[in-house]
């Protein structure tokens, strides 16, 4: 199988060319290129696939072999592939992922690759059915007490096409996102698992966000996550509706603009390929 590593702020994938590559079994397959000691080293795979809905589809999996709707960090790399290897032409594009079509904006550095991609990420979603969780269907979950372990944390909610549950920390830095992040994750009251969002405020335009991804642990970077992010700020009343977020792995820019669409701006890098036996 040929493929590609790329990654968007630290967040790594392997990614296969689906319009010339076949993958039988991707929920195996990604658990075993995930593994960065006996494979080849990732957060998870994702497959870019022909679409008869937009220029090009994305399937992706976690490393635990898990199918999430959608990542945006790999929706940027997705994107760069598709121009740089000639999949599109043009730079205003469209992709088709589990949460809907999304239509992204590419821009190019002087030898004509995608250096960095602005993606509407469509509308957050933001009841409890949607995200989901259990509970009243209808009621939005903002600055909701949530007990673990004895602590009261006090969480945020929303589906960027995939669960975020967002938590703002005095002190990211410190903060045991290992020990607090699976076990939000498999809570009971997310029917289908969270992703976990760990976020110290600087600024009201500036955050300092930890992840804890679903299906994969800690993470560099999550870019639903950030979009959630830039939601969950805003709700709170503790940012403004576009901010700066500094990720372990690099800065993303979010905008959740008038229209009620949030924007994220992020860079997209190619490191190399390869060919694995599956
Ligand atoms: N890192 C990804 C999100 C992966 C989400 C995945 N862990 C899930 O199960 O939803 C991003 O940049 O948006």
């Amino acid at each position: 199988m040929k493929f590609t590593k790329m990654h968007g702020a630290g967040n790594d994938y392997v990614y296969v060319n689906c319009f010339s590559e076949r993958v039988d079994n991707p929920a195996d397959v990604a658990i075993k290129v995930s593994n960065r000691n006996f494979g080849i080293g990732s957060d998870g795979l994702i497959l870019i696939m022909p679409s008869d809905k937009a220029d090009v589809r994305m399937r992706m999996f976690n490393s635990d072999g898990s199918e999430s709707e959608m990542c945006g960090n790999g929706i940027r790399c997705v994107a760069k592939y598709a121009y740089d290897h000639g999949i599109v032409g043009k730079k205003e594009i469209s992709a088709e992922t589990g949460a809907g079509i999304l239509t992204l904006q590419l821009f190019t550095n002087e030898a004509n690759k995608v250096e960095k991609v602005r993606v509407n990420m469509g509308r957050p979603r933001l009841t409890r059915s949607e995200i989901p969780m259990t509970g009243e269907a209808g009621a939005k979950v903002i600055n909701e007490p949530l007990n673990i372990l004895h602590t009261t944390f006090h969480i945020t909610c929303a589906s960027m096409g995939n669960p975020h549950c967002v938590i703002f920390v005095d002190d990211v830095e410190n903060f045991q996102v290992e020990k607090y992040g699976p076990i939000i994750e498999n809570h009971e009251i997310f029917p289908r698992r969270t992703n976990v969002e760990f976020v110290q405020i600087i600024s009201r335009t500036e955050v300092r966000q930890r992840t804890w991804e679903r299906g994969a642990g800690e993470t560099l970077a999550c870019g639903t996550g950030a979009s959630a992010v830039c939601v969950a700020g805003a709700l709170n009343g503790l940012t403004e509706k576009k901010i700066l977020n500094h990720l372990s792995g690099g800065d993303l820019e979010l905008e959740w603009a008038e229209d009620g669409f949030l924007y994220m701006t992020g860079p997209a890098v190619e490191v190399f390929s390869g060919e694995i036996e599956i």
